[in-house]
């Protein structure tokens, strides 16, 4: 099975500017057709449509790294088992997918595209299917975890620490989906703050987003005692454990809980000459980890912690965390581990590079199911 990479790279470039109506048009037609297939997704889908558009991205932009996307494909499968997708439901999609594309490429259009899809798409499923039924043999498709502590550290933030019923493998680093019992079938993205524990306690931070159904049920109505569902593990922003090199971890808001969970895991390696992180809030009472962190940094002093405040009029310093790593002279001669808003990444990764920090130094996942690298201006 060949894939005409050509084929498929051109057809998206006509579909890309009309992926909005693309993937409406896709559901529309996959519900009217096949409606027992509705009661798999939420209510409400507008970010479901964000979702699917991404993860076709995903595969198309990668397709020449077939062990990348391999992957990408083996997470998205393992993720899809908590939805109770069958391997049924494959082809349903599939169809539905390429109308979709014909249909709004309108004339454009050539019929050598549907071909070059379907195969493509056949491929995708496949893989999909197998990675499904490998795990199945050996993970639940979700986990029911046990809120433990819910401490709310500002107005906006809890930090939340829960109990999974079975054992959760993950890689510090990744994120985990969660649904509140309040939104049946609404799952949210949350990075695991910590890396992975003996008591197998999973932490999230948590920032209440105006009209977030999720946020606000996880911030406002759930008590220690409460059941959440938990997706398996996804990501990619992992260490790489053979290296020493000097760390710096750059984080803009909540986007400190993946970089914790990275610095927790990498404390530990004796030959590392130093870990630097600068945590950007917008006021100083956003720095809702400050506690725990300088815990963290009195029982291991390679760690330095750094944090800059951005917006607060009380302040006379005022300045981003990568403002901060150049006030402080920090020289980023090893690893830089970005994370927080999908534009404060790709800011930051930008003036790293004019720093002349090389790009595969750079690591960095936007907000978990955002996209996954920042596009360089
Ligand atoms: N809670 C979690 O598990 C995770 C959250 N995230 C993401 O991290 C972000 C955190 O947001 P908040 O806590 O509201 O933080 P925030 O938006 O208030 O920003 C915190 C810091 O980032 C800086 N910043 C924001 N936009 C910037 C820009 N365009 N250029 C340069 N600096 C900028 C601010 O100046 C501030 O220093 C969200 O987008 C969230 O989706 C990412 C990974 C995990």
């Amino acid at each position: 099975m060949t894939i005409d990479i050509g084929l498929i790279r051109h057809s998206w470039s006509l579909i890309e500017p009309v992926a909005d109506q693309v993937t409406k048009h896709f559901y529309g037609r996959l519900f009217a057709n096949y409606p027992h297939i509705r009661e798999l997704f939420p209510p409400a889908m507008d970010l479901q449509r964000d979702r699917l558009f991404h993860a076709l991205a995903q595969v198309v932009l990668n397709l020449e790294d077939g062990d990348g996307v391999g992957d990408y494909l083996g997470q998205l499968a393992r993720d899809h088992r908590k939805y109770g997708v069958q391997p049924e439901h494959y082809p349903a999609v599939g169809d539905c997918l390429v109308a979709a594309m014909r249909y709004h490429a309108g004339e454009l259009w050539r019929p050598a595209y549907d071909e070059a899809w379907m195969t493509a798409y056949k491929f995708i499923a496949e893989v999909m299917i197998q990675a499904a039924e490998q795990d199945a043999t050996q993970s639940p498709p979700s986990w029911v975890a046990t809120v433990v502590a819910h401490e709310v550290r500002t107005p906006e933030i809890a930090v939340i620490t829960v109990q999974p019923d079975q054992p959760y493998p993950y890689r510090a680093g990744q994120y985990a989906t969660l649904q509140s019992a309040h939104w049946p079938r609404v799952w949210r993205p949350y990075s695991i703050a910590n890396a992975p524990r003996q008591d197998n306690l999973l932490t999230f931070h948590v920032r209440m987003v105006p009209g977030g159904w999720v946020s606000t049920a996880l911030m406002h109505h759930t008590r220690p005692g409460d059941s959440l569902l938990l997706g398996p593990p996804r990501g990619s922003l992992v260490l790489d454990r053979a290296s020493t090199s000097h760390l710096i971890f750059i984080a803009g808001g909540t986007g400190l809980a993946p970089l914790k969970a990275l610095i927790e895991e990498s404390v530990w390696v004796p030959d590392r000459p130093a870990i630097d992180l600068f945590h950007g809030v917008r006021r100083s009472v956003d720095a809702y980890d400050n506690e725990d962190l300088q815990r963290l940094r009195s029982d291991h002093r390679r760690l330095r912690i750094v944090h800059a405040i951005s917006d607060d009029p009380d302040q006379w310093r005022r300045q981003s965390a990568v403002d901060a790593l150049e006030y402080h002279r920090i020289v980023p001669d090893g690893d830089v581990f970005v994370c927080g808003s999908p534009d404060m990444v790709r800011v930051t990764a930008n003036r790293l590079l004019g720093l002349g920090v090389p790009l595969h130094r750079i690591h960095t996942e936007f907000a978990p199911g955002g996209a996954a690298r920042f596009a360089v201006l």
